[in-house]
Order: C-alpha cells, then sequence, then structure tokens
C-alpha cells in the first residue's frame, strides 16, 4: 500500500462490470438511459473514495521543522473532518479527527496531519484501526514524546440500514507516550479537545 495501482483497461472494463451487475442485483436495469454512465461514474468515485491505498502517509510526516522557539508543549489539531468507509458494508463514515502531540525537538506543518488523517480515511476501514494507525504513523514517524488521536463519527451502515439507529456518535481513542502514562498529560489534551 502505498504506491500508484497500476490498472489496465481490462481491469477497468471488469470494475464497470460489476457495478452493473450490483444494478441488476437491486432490480434495476443498468441499460437504461439514466444508468448507462453510473458504473464509470461509480468507478472513478470509486478511485476518489479509497485514493488512500495509493497513498504513503508516511513521507507526509518527513518534512519538519526544528526552529520553534523552544515550543514544548502540546500541538493540536481539533476537529478535522474526514470520511472514510466501513471495511464490513461499504458504507459511508463521517466524522471528526482530533490529532495532538508532544514535540521532543520537531515539529511538522499542521496540514500534514490532516493528510495523514484523510490518508487513511480514504481506505475501508473500522474506526479502531483507523484510530490507531494515524497515532502509529505520527509516533513512528516524529518521534515526538507522546501522540494522542480521538475521534468521534458515525456510521451510514447504522443509520441507514440494519440497526437503523441514527445520531449514534461511536467515540474512539489511542493514547502513546506521556499521554498513555501520565494521567495529568492525559487529562490536559482532552481537555484541550473539549472532553473534560
Ligand atoms: N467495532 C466496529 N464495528 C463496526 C465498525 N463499522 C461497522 N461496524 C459493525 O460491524 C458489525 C458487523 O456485524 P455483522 O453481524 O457481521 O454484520 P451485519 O449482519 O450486517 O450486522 P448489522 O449491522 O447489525 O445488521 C456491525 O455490528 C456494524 O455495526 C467500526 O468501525 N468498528
Ligand atoms: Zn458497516
Amino acid at each position: 500500500m502505498g504506491n500508484p495501482i497500476d490498472r489496465t483497461e481490462e481491469d477497468r472494463r471488469r470494475a464497470m462490470e460489476a457495478v452493473r451487475e450490483l444494478i441488476r442485483w437491486i432490480g434495476d436495469d443498468p441499460e437504461r438511459e439514466g444508468l448507462k454512465d453510473t458504473p464509470r461514474r461509480v468507478i472513478e468515485a470509486f478511485l476518489e473514495y479509497f485514493r488512500g491505498y495509493e497513498e504513503c502517509p508516511e513521507t507526509y510526516l518527513t518534512r519538519t521543522f526544528e526552529q520553534v522557539g523552544g515550543y514544548d508543549e502540546i500541538v493540536l489539531l481539533r476537529d478535522i473532518p474526514f470520511h472514510s468507509h466501513c471495511e464490513h458494508h461499504l458504507a459511508p463514515i463521517m466524522g471528526k479527527a482530533h490529532v495532538a502531540y508532544l514535540p521532543k525537538d520537531k515539529v511538522v506543518g499542521i496540514s500534514k496531519l490532516a493528510r495523514v488523517v484523510h490518508a487513511f480515511a480514504k481506505r475501508l476501514q473500522v474506526q479502531e484501526r483507523l484510530t490507531a494507525e494515524i497515532a502509529d504513523c505520527i509516533q513512528k514517524v516524529l518521534e515526538p514524546a507522546g501522540v494522542a488521536v480521538v475521534i468521534e463519527a458515525t456510521h451510514a451502515c447504522m443509520t441507514c440500514r440494519g440497526v437503523e439507529t441514527p445520531d449514534v456518535i461511536m467515540t474512539t481513542s489511542r493514547m502513546m507516550g506521556v499521554f498513555r502514562e501520565d494521567d495529568k498529560a492525559r487529562h490536559e489534551v482532552l481537555k484541550l479537545i473539549g472532553f473534560n
């Protein structure tokens, strides 16, 4: 994962045929006027929903800055909106990610933290793994004193089908380093995020 995917014309044809088959499966006619172009649109939309398979999140964090005036407090990016898809139903997961770290000697451009979130979100996911992958990536590349990732999201597979229970928000978190070991640090970061 993380490299451009080589897709042939034959792959493209088969993917469009699979969409046509799904349209037949639900009881509609893929040859009718309004649906003629739909397989092409769907496979192109899928490339957008799942472009994360072609991204390498770690490389977003390789450019760091050291001249930050000795800054050694928490850096938090709150309310990063993202969308993903659940790996069980291919249904949308929509939510917000809060990403914090306590730098040791290097900081990263803040847009890069959002890029890391999107690179992992635009894959088939469960929320727990999405949360863990974002935190692990930041810990591995930046080697900060701590990383905290909290995600709040709604799952369309719960709202639009199955149990049909809307407005349920799933919250997950991954605390690493000081945020895992030190209660005070964890409380501080959770307070900054907006949890008390
Ligand atoms: N832990 C976790 N569960 C998820 C996530 N996304 C979807 N699910 C759940 O995955 C489960 C899959 O359960 P199954 O019983 O195999 O599938 P199902 O018959 O479609 O289940 P229902 O959704 O209850 O109709 C469901 O309970 C979903 O709500 C996620 O990100 N994390
Ligand atoms: Zn699901």
